[in-house]
């Protein structure tokens, strides 16, 4: 399953706001059009905003074809799109790649360049999951077979295959799994709507829960391992996810249960010292007091979205990378993955 198409000169995306019931790709030919779609979270998780965004400069590389003021156009049109939104470091890992490119290319050769570093950020990207995917298995597949996971980490999420759900994908194809619990992952039901709708697809057995329902789901013993994805780890191993992860790391750590995060290297941010220095999205308040555009609180009920929280290094038992598993102390591992990446 893929939600990214794309060829020179466009990208199309499939809403992922509007999945499961409806199925509607749209097609974007600017940077701006890309950027909207990233805010509006027609497009969402980290891996996948950054290949979007990359499409999106390369497609307006491609639109100001011949324009004289090309460079400083797209250097533009990246800083758009990076600010689109501020958690997830793949976003801004993946604009520096592609903007790498403008010091190696002449105006020319710009479009079809740009467009090649987005195809090869995409390629890499399902690569990078695979072996996330044998490396997760490995490890938890030590816990036992019932799983629990947080808002989307899939194909949806990134360019295909996915992290955390990469790593349930693979423990299934081993034969491995036995259930997968799902948070619902209020307000944008990121579990119901997509982890759902991608676990349904693959024959995975599973159960929505509410997310309240973690921490019960713990103390009756269902759950022998919780694997979530990242928008952004500090060099310490202090992760920002979804919000509610803080809370199930937690939960996991009162009940012994072993917490895994799952991400590409990319979603490192080594510069950041801690999580304390990790800026936190916070959206629209409607998003909270509405759903599905109808509201389900008093009109004008104040509210308030942070759309991640951080979970501290010191309750992740260890952060699944494409480069083999980081453990405590993160400080030290999280740059040995760094550089085996870079080797
Ligand atoms: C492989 S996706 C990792 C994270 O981006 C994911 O867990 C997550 O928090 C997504 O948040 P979202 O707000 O849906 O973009």
């Amino acid at each position: 399953m893929r939600a990214i198409r794309f060829a020179p000169g466009e990208v199309e995306l499939l809403d992922q706001t509007k999945l499961p019931h409806e199925t509607v790709w749209e097609k974007f030919t600017s940077a701006d059009e890309v950027a909207a779609a990233i805010r509006d979270m027609k497009v969402r998780g980290a891996p996948a905003i950054g290949a979007a965004a990359a499409f999106g400069l390369a497609a307006e590389a491609r639109r100001l074809q011949g324009d004289s003021q090309l460079r400083e156009k797209l250097l533009e049109a990246a800083k758009r799109l990076r600010s689109a939104r501020p958690t997830a470091v793949n976003l801004a890992q993946a604009l520096d790649e592609m903007l790498s490119v403008l010091t190696q290319t002449g105006d020319d050769a710009l479009a079809d360049a740009l467009y090649a570093k987005a195809v090869a950020i995409a390629d890499a990207d399902v690569a990078t999951n695979r072996r996330i995917g044998a490396f997760g298995a490995d490890v938890i597949g030590q816990h036992g077979g019932h799983i629990l996971t947080h808002c989307n980490t899939g194909s949806l999420a990134t360019v295909e295959y996915g992290t955390a759900l990469g790593v349930i994908r693979a423990l299934h194809e081993r034969g491995t799994l036995r259930h997968v619990y799902v948070d619902e992952t209020r307000p944008y039901l990121q579990g119901a709507r997509l982890t759902a709708y991608e676990l349904a697809e693959e024959g995975i057995p599973f159960d929505i829960i509410t997310d309240s329902t973690a921490g019960y789901a713990m103390a009756q013993g269902w759950v022998d391992a919780v694997v979530v994805g990242a928008d952004r780890i500090a060099r310490n191993g202090d992760t920002a996810n979804k919000i509610g992860t803080y809370t199930l790391a937690v939960l996991a750590q009162y009940h012994g249960i072993p917490f895994y995060v799952a991400a590409p290297t990319t979603t490192l941010d080594l510069a950041t010292a801690t999580g304390r220095d990790i800026p936190i999205e916070e959206r629209h308040a409607n998003e909270v007091t509405h759903m599905f555009g109808r509201p389900i609180a008093p009109i004008g009920a104040s509210a308030r979205h942070l759309a991640f929280d951080v979970t501290p290094g010191a309750l992740i038992t260890g952060i699944i990378t494409e480069c083999g598993v980081a453990k405590p102390p993160y400080i030290e591992s999280l740059a040995e993955m760094a550089g085996r990446h870079g080797a």
